[in-house]
């Protein structure tokens, strides 16, 4: 079996202190953890004493492929999720054809497999081009290998198809994802209704649109026993919400985006469609909120939205561009610079919600530990050089983001998926 020695990494313990180590990794698996192996081995990487950790895990990232290949492919989107320090990520059904039948979930599947350089699970639609009332096969999916259900970018616009949806989504123990979003009340919306919408003289969207959809949906999973996650959660409402659904018991977990957690309306700078995105940028009072969610537990994980757009298509103005931003090459990053490094959260918290909060709430076979007799899917990350964001140093085909040009920390040297370096930075 092909062996690969990492020498000289950094671990992070569970009580947040750093451990030196060397590696080594036979086949797919760790097989040997000391402070200095002696050992031959086919190949030797040299971490330089950066930080090690078990590969990054992000339940929610598009890429576009089949039928819209010229935004990101599964080759572009999982190379930028090696880029990132991802080493699985679980992909929208937001495709053309929407997997919402065996055959295109099992085609869509092959193709993760053989496109993919990290781990793909694919999410199967609810329904029908993601909007039909009449729920999907949930059973047939999910005996398919749909990791979970959801019709992300559009909300289930009814209680009865979401309640279908959940009781069949319990009957095949998987979790249901929602974007939470009530048509009626977006009224052609295109960021948070509010102060900010108004001075830019842009067309607001209702923050009830979510909550309201939301506080249903917690009362459908209340009755129904189903494990309901709330994608992309955004305001001080929602959060509230959740956090009462859980002191009753109700099975919901819940992901925030990091731009959500670290960018508010107040940061538009102008009709500026890189900061077009759904759920839209909130208030700076609902940022506090999912931030103070994250840490008190009420918000189990960070998940990017990585939502790659071509350029032409963000190039409008606000009212005529495409939601979404990319987000996957930066999102360690982004966190680790803006939360860990003022020391707001502990790198162990960080990897909590960026691992084994994920893999908890999906029941991955990812790892979520740097040990013996794990897989090994790993990242190494450089917390002391700090690094300009650009446009054209991205993996992805998407550079719609506003987050260009900050400097950041925590660049990702490596990545290594199954035991094989997926990605390596030049020196
Ligand atoms: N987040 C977005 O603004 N856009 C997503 C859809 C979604 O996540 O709802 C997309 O597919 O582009
Ligand atoms: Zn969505
Ligand atoms: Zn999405």
């Amino acid at each position: 079996m092909e062996t690969l020695l990492i020498k000289n990494a950094q671990v992070v313990r569970a009580d947040n202190q750093l451990s030196q180590t060397d590696v080594l990794i036979r086949g797919n698996k760790i097989s040997e953890m000391a402070p200095k192996l002696v050992v031959k081995a086919d190949r030797v990487l040299d971490a330089g004493g950066h930080l090690l950790t078990p590969g990054l895990v992000d339940v929610h990232v598009h890429f576009r492929e089949p039928g819209f290949e010229y935004k990101e492919t599964i080759h572009t989107g999982s190379q930028a999720a090696a880029r990132g320090g991802f080493t699985t990520v679980l992909a929208m059904p937001n495709v053309k054809p929407v997997p919402s039948t065996e055959q295109t979930l099992r085609n869509l599947q092959a193709r993760n497999v053989k496109e993919g350089i990290v781990h793909i699970e694919q999410y199967a639609a609810i329904s029908a081009n993601l909007t039909d009332p009449k729920i999907n096969d949930l059973k047939k999916l999910a005996a398919a290998g749909a990791i979970a259900f959801t019709n992300d970018g559009k909300g289930v616009q009814t209680a009865a198809t979401m309640k279908d949806a959940m009781q069949a989504a319990v009957a095949v123990d998987r979790p249901l994802v929602a974007h939470v979003e009530d048509d009626s009340l977006i009224k052609g919306g295109v960021m948070n209704a509010g102060k900010r919408a108004a001075e830019l003289g842009l067309p607001g969207m209702d923050p009830l649109a979510e909550s309201a959809q939301l506080a249903r949906d917690l009362v459908l999973a209340k009755v129904t026993g189903v494990h309901y996650h709330v994608a992309h959660l955004s305001t001080a409402e929602s959060v509230a919400l959740v956090r009462m659904a859980k002191q009753a018991g109700v099975k919901v977990t819940a992901e925030v985006s990091p731009h959500h957690l670290l960018l508010d309306e107040t940061a538009i700078d102008g009709d500026n469609a890189m900061f077009k995105m759904n759920p839209p940028l909130r208030t700076p009072a609902d940022r506090s909120a999912v931030l103070a969610g994250l840490l008190d537990g009420t918000i189990d994980m960070v998940a990017t939205d990585h939502a790659p757009h071509s350029k032409e298509e963000k190039d409008r103005s606000f009212v005529g561009a495409a939601f979404g931003i990319t987000g996957i090459e930066t999102s360690f990053q982004l966190l680790y610079t803006h939360l860990v490094r003022p020391g707001l959260v502990t790198l162990a918290q960080l990897l909590s919600w960026m691992v084994t909060k994920p893999v908890a709430a999906f029941k991955l076979s990812a790892p979520t530990k740097v040990a013996v007799g794990e897989r090994a899917d790993l990242a190494l990350f450089d917390l002391d050089q700090a690094h300009t964001i650009s446009a054209d140093e991205f993996a992805s085909k998407g550079q719609n983001t506003p987050f260009i040009g900050q400097t950041v920390y925590g660049q990702t040297l490596a990545t290594i998926v199954d035991g094989k370096l997926v990605y390596q930075t030049q020196a």
